[in-house]
């Protein structure tokens, strides 16, 4: 590091002192914090942020955001290249950073950095950032923070796209990178023109009452509903209603994650709405679950990120065996593409049998979308979603240059074939969906493209299984990082006993299932149990909740 960038790092490091007291760390989703200590570490964040620039030779993604979190809390999340999430192996450096004490030590800490990733300061490097924000007031202030850590790195610069959802700017990440125009009208245009497309390709005579009806949409008051409102203008095919589109408080009994977890109806809904198709997005738009108001007017029944996986796997397991179905008496132009699903332990039991029903590749991973991800990219077509809604249809690059290959082929052979539609529909479900990270209005645009496709209701859809009843608890305990679990979190390692405790208590109950987790974003461990009744399955969690206050001692919450 050379003498004029020291001092101009020195310079402005000092005027971003970290909070006394307060330890970060890049959790499952960047740093999160109330947004009143957090400047020291957005700026220094920036600073990472144009280093990986440097090192990759791409542009980097900065979105500040805290997603479902309260208004007053705020966070930062860094996009790779290919615009799914920070590199895992750089996460100790985001938290060492976010924690060194003064700007000597930071400095110190990004000369050892440097040097240990083979970095080149020297010379004339260049990095570019993408900066987007949720809606939260205190995004204004905080993006200046990481603007003044980037440009404290010679030769950085930024571009800031002002108020984008978390998957816009990640898809922005990754078109830039990929030298495609890359702004928020692009982004548009790809969902709306691969949506047409799905919905000039649906099997004649299938497409029914859903265009009538209207799909409302809670907006969490965040600013997915303010970016559905300028698809709204360039959308045909589909009738939607906003609501919660920032008037009211952020997250406040709103969004994906209220509803998910309460299962009760989100402020701005009631009675009237009973029996329409409903869908609520999270605070940064990148979480998506559906509902409908019971008759009762109270209570909903929920359509989690489950269903919406298992209804996109039933259709992308359609159209592969149109695709090969001729193919396979020719004995030619096949590609057997590798079709998977990826969930964590919070998948609904009975989600998991119909997806292996349908005779599906179910894989397990930890909580958190980067390890979905992760495992998803390695299929041909890899689905992941976890319960909350968050998810995603990877594409692999392989399939789809077959895939634009042999779609060429069919429309000069069999020109208005299904065979040539089913290619046709997975190319636009590859460019509807969104290939960087799970996105609530991408997803909720293929699911309303399938629902007229098969020309199913809410109800229809909600039919393919019926949810084992569950339970969610949370145990605030002495040390959290004291439970160790395995194979995808479903048994504790340690405390030695706790699983043995867990099995016996879940063996007195039919088709019980039970597991606990430290959570990677609260100050909990959690415990998840299933059963066949909800009197069981309540049952089931209480117990062993007291079984972990036992192990670890704690108070529930
Ligand atoms: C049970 C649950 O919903 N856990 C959520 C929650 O993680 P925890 O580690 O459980 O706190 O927040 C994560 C980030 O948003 C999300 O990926 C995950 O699914
Ligand atoms: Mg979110």
């Amino acid at each position: 590091m050379n003498h004029e960038q020291r001092s101009l790092l020195l310079h402005s490091a000092s005027r971003f002192p970290p909070p006394p007291g307060v330890k970060f760390s890049y959790g499952t989703a960047g740093f999160r914090a109330d947004a009143a200590v957090l400047e020291s570490t957005v700026f220094r964040v920036g600073i990472l942020a144009a280093l990986r620039s440097i090192q990759t030779g791409s542009t980097i993604g900065l979105m500040i955001t805290a997603s479902h979190n309260k208004v007053s809390d705020n966070g930062i999340k860094v996009a790779d290249p290919s615009g799914g999430m920070l590199t895992q192996g750089w996460e100790p450096f985001a938290d060492d950073l976010a924690n060194s004490p003064d700007p000597d030590a930071l400095i110190q800490l990004l000369e050892d950095f440097v040097k240990k990733e083979n970095i080149t300061l020297d010379g004339a490097p260049t990095a570019h950032v993408l900066l987007g924000r949720d809606t939260r007031p205190s995004g204004m202030l905080l993006v200046e923070a990481a603007k003044q850590g980037i440009t404290s790195m010679m030769g950085a610069i930024f571009t800031d796209m002002g108020v984008v959802t978390t998957p816009q700017l990640h898809w922005m990440v990754r078109a830039k990178n990929k030298g495609i125009e890359s702004s928020e009208g692009n982004y548009f245009d790809q969902l709306l023109t691969s949506f047409r497309c799905l919905l000039d390709y649906i099997p004649q005579g299938n497409s029914v009452s859903n265009e009538d009806d209207i799909l409302i949409v809670d907006g969490a008051d965040g600013v997915g509903g303010e970016k559905i409102e300028k698809l709204k203008t360039g959308l045909s095919g589909l009738r939607l209603e906003v609501r919660n589109s920032g008037g009211g408080v952020l997250n406040e009994g709103v969004g994906a994650d209220f509803v998910q977890k309460e299962k009760v109806l989100p402020r701005g809904f009631g009675p009237a709405d009973i029996g329409i198709r409903c869908a609520s997005l999270d605070g940064d738009a990148d979480r998506l679950v559906y509902f409908s108001i019971l008759p009762d007017g109270n209570k909903i029944s929920l359509v989690d990120g489950d269903k919406i996986l298992s209804l996109f796997a039933l259709f992308l397991k359609e159209q592969l065996s149109i695709l090969n179905g001729a193919e396979d008496e020719k004995g030619n132009n096949s590609y057997q593409a590798s079709l998977g699903v990826v969930q964590t332990a919070y998948a609904n039991g009975a989600s998991t049998d119909y997806l292996k029903q349908l005779g599906l590749e179910v894989v397990f991973t930890p909580t958190g979308v980067k390890y979905l991800h992760e495992k998803a990219a390695e299929f041909d077509i890899g689905i992941y979603f976890e319960a909350n809604g968050h998810g995603t249809v990877l594409f692999s690059e392989t399939f789809l240059s077959w895939l634009d290959i042999r779609s060429h082929e069919l429309s000069l052979i069999s020109k208005g074939s299904e065979q040539q539609k089913a290619a046709l529909r997975l190319l636009a479900t590859s460019q509807l969906i969104n290939q960087a990270v799970g996105d609530a209005l991408s997803g909720l645009l293929l699911v309303e493209a399938i629902l007229q496709h098969k020309g199913w209701s809410i109800f229809k859809w909600n039919e393919l299984y019926q949810d084992l009843p569950s339970r969610q608890l949370k145990v605030k305990v002495v040390d959290r990082t004291a439970v160790v679990t395995a194979k995808a979190e479903t048994v504790v390692v340690s405390p030695i006993g706790v699983q043995e405790a867990i099995d016996t208590e879940t063996a007195k109950y039919p088709q019980g299932r039970c597991f606990i987790r430290p959570s990677g974003t609260e100050d909990v461990v959690r415990v998840y149990a299933e059963a066949l009744t909800q009197e069981s399955a309540d049952s089931l969690a209480h117990s062993v909740l007291r079984i972990v206050d036992q192990f670890l001692g704690g108070s529930s919450n």
